[in-house]
């Protein structure tokens, strides 16, 4: 049995993670905890590892905390630079225990992992690409996080494919182009009756690929971090690993 603690238990998602945790044959639910709960109560003694989804201003300083009293973790908080996952890495350096393990994953869902995977692959073809994510209005953070990943991933295979900036003749700009990042344009959406929701978007000379991925409910998400409660229990994984791809084979 792998005894998982919940931090943000009371959110969106870590409510579902709860129910997901109580719903698996080879997991127990040990601690939920949130906003105002004495993190310290997670121990080894009661926990395998401790599923992280609160608010991102937060999570690093849960993280480090936990990293320090000796669990590993799984993130799916929003809200990471490469500063925060840096600073991750040194207190894994320090950790008290052989081998631990965060894991870090800007999406749990399928849909939304291959959809960057697609996004990955497609992007040395085309001379234009631009992302948008679509999401509910209660989201805290614009643009997603999974949206900046997959910039961030079309942007290094355009880099490593030798192509140059996207043609782009825009002149004046009030916002409308929205948030540039890696050189690839980000546009956000926030709607009621959405939940998650990205469009990447690639185009030539006369042609167009669009790669779109569609959460409709959290339970979607509830797989992927199953999936990865296992993965860093196994011990295989140790110290930082950055998105659900690396636990499947793709
Ligand atoms: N990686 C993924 O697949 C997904 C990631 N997310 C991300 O997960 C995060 C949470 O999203 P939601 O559940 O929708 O938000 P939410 O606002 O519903 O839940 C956050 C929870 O964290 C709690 N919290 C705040 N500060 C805390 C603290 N210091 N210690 C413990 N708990 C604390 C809040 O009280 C709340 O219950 C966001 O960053 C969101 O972008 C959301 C969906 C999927
Ligand atoms: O806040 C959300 O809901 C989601 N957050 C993550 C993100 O910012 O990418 C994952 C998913 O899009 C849902």
């Amino acid at each position: 049995m792998i005894r998982v603690s919940v931090v943000g238990a009371k959110g969106r998602m870590g409510s579902h993670v709860v129910d997901a945790v109580n719903g698996a044959a080879d997991a127990q639910l040990a601690l939920a905890l949130d906003a105002g709960d004495d993190l310290t109560a997670i121990t080894p003694d009661n926990t395998d590892v401790v599923v992280e989804f609160t608010v991102p201003s937060v999570s690093l300083d849960n993280v480090l905390a936990l990293v320090k009293q000796g669990v590993n973790v799984v993130v799916g908080t929003t809200g990471w630079t490469d500063d925060k996952l840096a600073q991750v890495k040194a207190a894994l350096a320090e950790a008290p225990r052989e081998g631990q393990t965060v894991f870090i994953a800007p999406n749990f869902a399928i849909s939304a992992v291959l959809a960057d995977h697609f996004a990955k692959v497609a992007a040395p073809y085309f001379e234009s690409a631009e992302v948008i994510e679509l999401h509910h209005p209660t989201k805290v953070d614009a643009p997603s996080g999974t949206a900046i990943h997959t910039a961030q991933a079309i942007g290094e295979a355009r880099r490593a494919a030798g192509l140059g900036d996207m043609p782009d003749a825009t002149e004046t700009d009030g916002g409308s182009r929205g948030q540039v990042v890696d050189g690839v344009h980000v546009h956000a959406v926030r709607l009621r009756g959405l939940n998650a929701h990205e469009e990447v978007l690639f185009g030539n000379a006369g042609e167009q690929l669009t790669i779109r991925a569609d959460s409709f409910d959290r339970i979607s998400f509830m797989p992927g971090v199953l999936l990865a409660v296992r993965k860093v229990a196994s011990g295989a994984y140790p110290g930082l690993t950055v998105g659900l791809d690396h636990f499947l084979d793709l």
